[in-house]
């Protein structure tokens, strides 16, 4: 089933915690909606779900209007991160509860909910564990019972509310490697909420990034991540270091470094609401660079005396987190810090001295104007 949600608005008194949302769901897809806590990603769940209605707009069910269908027909399966078991019933029992309580007509025979509960026990790979009660199991062990639960029903859509939110980061991984393995499975339309990026980027077939209840940017995990289209994605997905100062169509001055707006280098200029492009000529306006860690290389200032399209500054210190090394460095200019991540080895082989000079090289960059506060 697709799904599609049109101009959504909803509102909470005075607070609008969804502004004028539009998006689309494609059939048998997991999208995962991302964003910082109180952007709207729940209210949004609710609202297609059937737990809400919104102020305005509408959600679509194949193309059908579903805003005032009750949450019982929309056939739909949840999983949140605190929608505990029922603790009194054993795994067997809360996989077939949903079974057990439909209308008579509708209700599988005994024969039939046993041999559907431990197919999906089988698939979540559980069987083992149906004679036991939640308590009697590990965190991840409930998540993947409450998503057997939720998928009892067959369910045209399952939406999942941070539903390893609570686990500890190892088993976190490993299960969504598994809900991952899960989908491609069974090819239901999946929409899950979360605030962890890696999560969403290692999952998900289409992210959608909300900010203050509004779409930031839709696209592929690849596409959010290399093309953040604003700043705050830009800031959202990874670490990024910010360079401010003011652009024309040519270059960005940054007091002391010229950074050269060139096709050379991948930059762009665009404001958040409405992209603009400097033409040579332009007169220059305030604008941010944002320069991932990895995009700048580092050359010591004492064999390279100057260097053109550089940022001078201090190497700090360094840490060694597996392939990489993050080094800390202090721009001279403004003493702001500067992150760089860099191959170990590229590293080892600067043979950087704390307090050396370096130059910071960018190989690649975005330039954002910046918005009329
Ligand atoms: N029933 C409610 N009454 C009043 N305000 C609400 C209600 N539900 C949500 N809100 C507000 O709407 C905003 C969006 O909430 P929502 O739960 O959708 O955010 P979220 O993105 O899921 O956040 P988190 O990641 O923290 O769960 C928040 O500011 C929240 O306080």
């Amino acid at each position: 089933m697709s799904i599609q949600v049109k101009n959504i608005i909803k509102r909470f008194g005075t607070f609008t915690a969804l502004d004028n949302v539009s998006l689309d769901f494609p059939q048998g897809q997991l999208t995962a909606l991302l964003g910082p806590s109180g952007c709207g990603k729940t209210t949004l769940l609710r609202l297609i779900a059937g737990l809400d209605i919104p102020d305005s707009g509408q959600v679509l069910f194949d193309g059908e209007d579903a805003t005032q269908d009750h949450v019982r027909e929309r056939n739909v399966g949840f999983v949140f991160q605190h929608y505990a078991l029922f603790k009194h019933m054993t795994v067997f029992e809360n996989v077939a509860f949903g079974l057990r309580v439909k209308p008579r007509q509708e209700r599988p025979s005994e024969a039939e909910i046993g041999e559907r509960v431990h197919r999906l026990l089988n698939l979540v790979q559980l069987d083992w564990l149906a004679d036991r009660y939640p308590a009697q199991l590990s965190g991840g062990q409930r998540q993947r019972i409450a998503l057997a639960r939720a998928l009892a029903v067959e369910p045209k859509v399952l939406l999942l509310d941070e539903p390893f939110g609570a686990l500890d980061a190892k088993v976190r991984k490993e299960l969504r490697r598994w809900l991952r393995r899960l989908h491609d499975e069974l090819h239901v339309t999946s929409i899950f909420v979360t605030h962890d990026q890696e999560e969403a980027l290692e999952v998900a077939d289409q992210v959608v990034l909300l900010n203050h209840g509004r779409i930031e940017q839709v696209g592929t995990p690849d596409a959010v991540y290399a093309h953040p289209s604003t700043p705050f994605v830009y800031g959202f997905l990874g670490n990024v270091n910010l360079f401010h100062g003011r652009a024309d169509g040519q270059h960005l001055d940054l007091g002391e470094t010229r950074l050269p707006l060139s096709t050379s280098i991948s930059s762009a200029i665009a404001d958040e609401s409405a992209p603009t492009t400097l033409t040579t000529g332009s007169e220059p306006v305030a604008a941010t660079a944002y320069i991932r860690p990895h995009e700048i290389n580092l050359l010591k200032v004492s064999e390279h005396p100057a260097v053109e399209g550089a940022i001078r500054a201090r190497y700090i210190r360094a840490y060694i987190i597996g392939p990489s090394a993050r080094l800390e460095l202090e721009r001279s200019e403004t003493g702001e810090w500067i992150e760089v991540d860099l191959p170990v080895a590229t590293f080892q082989q600067l043979g950087l001295q704390a307090g050396e000079l370096v130059w910071a090289q960018p190989s690649g960059f975005r330039v954002f104007a910046q918005q009329a506060a």
